[in-house]
């Protein structure tokens, strides 16, 4: 299993008493699958996302990460783990403005380490695979909403992280280009046997994904599969 939460309780001090924002989640995330989270506005679905990505340490519980158990990690340890293995896509593309798009995803390879040729090649092959190959001059200022986020999605995959953590991807865009952006997100997640949560408040754009979980409250109810596996094709690895 490449995500693991079980049993995960998170609480945030609310004046004298203590808000439940996750109460005793579990979810279990195989390669090779997409699973939805959907809820309402102060559900819990950024607050689990944030336990996922080791952002956050859970009161309760516990978190696996392509099977290093995160608990008792030093912080070093926790940046190194997210920085080799956890993608993230965040609400706003929060892209560098002086950055063409190429820059802004080979970036990540500096900050692992890499060699900045063999990185350059990559990075443009990840535009590729997200459509955006032909915009990869470009700087954040000369590109569209759903173009902002197909970059940030090649920024999040540099690395070639097991876990894919996205948090509302669409909600910048319309309906058609935020469909757009989910089936690439489910399909890289299929090419590249990773890991992938996905949080949404609009259900309307889940047609192809694998599992959908429904948070409220803080509670996690299932996560019933909704297809079967789509195919494979070719992705930078
Ligand atoms: N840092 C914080 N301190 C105190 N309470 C918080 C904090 N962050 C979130 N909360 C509360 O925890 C609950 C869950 O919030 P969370 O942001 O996880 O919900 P969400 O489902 O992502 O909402 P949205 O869809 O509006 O982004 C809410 O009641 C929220 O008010």
């Amino acid at each position: 299993m490449s995500l693991t939460l079980t049993d995960v309780t998170l609480t945030y001090a609310d004046g004298e008493d203590r808000l439940t924002a996750l109460d005793r989640v579990s979810l279990e995330v195989p390669r090779g699958t997409l699973t939805a989270v959907v809820g309402p506005s102060g559900s819990g679905k950024s607050s689990l996302l944030a336990v996922a990505a080791t952002l956050v340490t859970p009161d309760a519980g516990t978190v696996t990460v392509d099977g290093v158990a995160t608990t008792g990690l030093s912080r070093a340890e926790l940046t190194a783990l997210r920085r080799d293995r956890i993608g993230i896509v965040f609400q706003q593309p929060h892209l560098l403005p002086s950055l063409t798009a190429v820059e802004q995803v080979q970036v990540m390879a500096r900050i692992a380490g890499r060699k900045p040729r063999s990185a350059r090649g990559r990075a443009m092959d990840l535009l590729d695979a997200v459509g955006m190959a032909g915009q990869a001059g470009r700087r954040p200022h000369q590109l569209s909403g759903g173009q902002r986020q197909r970059v940030a999605l090649a920024r999040a995959l540099m690395n070639d992280p097991t876990v894919l953590l996205v948090d509302e991807p669409t909600s910048a865009l319309d309906h058609e280009r935020g469909a757009a952006v989910i089936a690439l997100i489910t399909r890289l997640t299929h090419q590249r046997a990773g890991a992938t949560v996905l949080v949404t408040h609009d259900r309307t754009h889940l047609t192809a994904v694998d599992r959908i979980a429904e948070v409220h409250d803080g509670r996690l109810h299932g996560a019933a599969p909704v297809r079967r596996r789509g195919g494979c094709g070719a992705v930078p690895s």
